[in-house]
């Protein structure tokens, strides 16, 4: 296992220390930073906004470096963090070592760790976005006995200049290749470098969502994820999208998460898929579907699905996306392979016919048979997703389900093997929750729903009243009906959140 980690890892420190990334300590890190000649450090981390930060520091000799990775720095918290006061406001940001990848853009050598924040007691600090996960996640692992993993999907606009050359059908970008897409090469530039920082990755591709105006195009791309711990999960969906917006910069063009960038086109989510795993094995299916600790999983998620969308929708314009007919979910339901219910159950490798012999009838000896790729997916969250709560709101809401006696009840009920949105089905669509369609409502289902985040302190009290006040703010009750139809109102407001977190 180990070894194969090691084999062929694109990830530069992987390669050149030969030991997988959780195995790095200060003096592998020295170690590279020497080997290497590395001027420059770089201490990074998430603010509020959702977005990288950076310290920067200049190795100024093998004392500095030790000391600086041995103690971390100082750091203003009340400007990172808008409810840290500014009386009491310095923070500690301590590296963690597994994180370092080489910066792919400066001009010098420079290495970069992600930090986690600690108080002025040398404590981790209870309301820091990391920590919150690292709560949720060893909280799910002692009370289930299993491993949550987690990937995400990433999907993304690219804005440039129009080319008439190779013309793209409207809507039908889905696995487009060039050169009836423009801008396959930044996302491959774009899945090389990630790939190198050290981002699992599983495939990038181009998506539905194509469209032009007179002037530009736009064209919708995806990067997915091998699934991995939480806390992997989010640093690599954090980190790739830094790397594509330093690529949009690089290329002269823009690059976007945002949930809608026109209403009636395709929008940009950011699904997670969720994986059950105990000594390396993935307990999502067995030899013949979906298992019933997967059916309990899913009735967890469903069941706070509604305040899931504080931490996954955090903008008026995400309510513009959870709209039928766009492969966005709008009511809370499950199914297999339909892309309008908001968990699904994607093609799991389940049947053991061995297609690759079947396709390749030369191919002599055993081919083995590899198991364990079954994921479900929880299709609500957005580009504008709070990723570190996010995430530890959906391993809390799976450790519920895991935990109830009649999860697997609830599970039944909500299932659906067809198109909710045909009219067939009027009633028992008209009986299934819906998703909120504002900011405001999602912030009112976390209220109702708040002591079950804030249960043994693993969301802090002010971080879901941070949550409450921002989303209140918005003030964008029945927003859907007023801006129906009402294009310049629509463009303004996508305009204003065009590269939130
Ligand atoms: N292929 C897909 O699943 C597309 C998903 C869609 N873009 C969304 O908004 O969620």
């Amino acid at each position: 296992m180990r070894d194969l980690e090691i084999l062929m890892n694109p990830n530069k420190l992987v390669k050149h220390l030969k030991k997988p990334a959780n195995e790095f300590t200060k003096y592998d890190i020295i170690k590279f930073i020497d080997d290497h000649h590395i001027e420059m450090l770089n201490f990074r981390y998430v603010g509020e906004d959702g977005k990288l930060k950076t310290l920067n520091f200049v190795i100024t000799s093998k004392d500095y470096l030790e000391s600086i990775l041995s103690t971390g720095e100082r750091v203003d918290g009340s400007s990172l963090f808008s409810y840290i006061h500014a009386g009491f406001s310095d923070l500690y940001v301590i590296p963690r070592f597994r994180t370092a990848f080489v910066n792919p853009f400066t001009e010098h050598p420079t290495l970069d760790i992600l930090c986690s924040f600690y108080t002025k007691d040398g404590y981790p600090l209870e309301s820091a976005p990391e920590y919150i996960l690292k709560k949720a996640s060893a909280k799910f692992t002692k009370d289930t006995g299993y491993n949550f993993k987690a990937m995400g999907e990433l999907e993304y606009y690219l804005i440039s200049e129009k080319s008439d050359l190779y013309p793209s059908e409207d809507q039908k970008g889905y696995h487009e290749a060039s050169p009836f897409t423009n801008w396959e090469n930044l996302r491959t530039e774009a899945l090389l470098i990630i790939a190198q920082c050290g981002g699992k990755i599983k495939y990038g591709h181009s998506e539905v969502g194509n469209f032009s105006t007179d002037t530009h195009m736009y064209e919708q791309n995806e990067i997915e994820f091998i699934p991995v711990d939480p806390e992997e999960a989010v640093e690599q969906l954090i980190i790739s999208k830094w790397i594509l917006r330093m690529l949009g910069k690089k290329h002269n063009v823009v690059i976007s998460f945002a949930p809608k960038i026109t209403v009636g086109k395709a929008g940009s989510g950011l699904h997670i898929h969720m994986m059950l795993e105990k000594d390396d094995k993935n307990y999502i299916a067995d030899d013949v579907g979906l298992t019933d600790i997967a059916k309990k999983l899913i009735a967890g998620v469903l069941t706070h699905a509604q305040s899931l969308t504080a931490f996954g929708n955090t903008i008026p314009t995400s309510y513009l996306r959870l709209v039928p007919h766009q492969e966005a979910p709008t009511m809370v339901c499950w199914g297999d392979s339909n892309r309008s219910v908001l968990v699904r159950v994607p093609l799991g490798w389940i049947a053991k016919t061995n297609m690759i012999k079947d396709a390749n009838p030369q191919e002599r000896g055993s081919v083995p048979y590899i198991p364990g790729k079954q994921t479900v997916e929880l299709r609500s969250p957005d580009g504008s997703a709070d990723l570190y709560h996010l995430m530890a709101g959906v391993i809390l809401a799976a450790r519920d389900g895991i935990l109830d006696e009649d999860a697997l009840d609830k599970a039944n009920k909500l299932y659906v093997n067809f198109n909710i949105f045909d009219e067939k089905y009027e009633d028992i669509f008209n009986a299934l929750k819906k998703l909120p369609n504002s900011c405001y409502e999602s912030a009112e289902c976390l209220e109702k729903d708040r002591k079950f985040y804030q249960k043994d302190g693993v969301f802090p009290e002010g971080t879901i009243d941070g949550f409450l006040k921002r989303l209140k703010c918005f003030d964008d009750k029945n927003m859907n009906e007023r801006l129906f139809n009402n294009h310049v109102e629509i463009k303004k407001l996508v305009d204003d959140y065009i590269h939130h977190m």
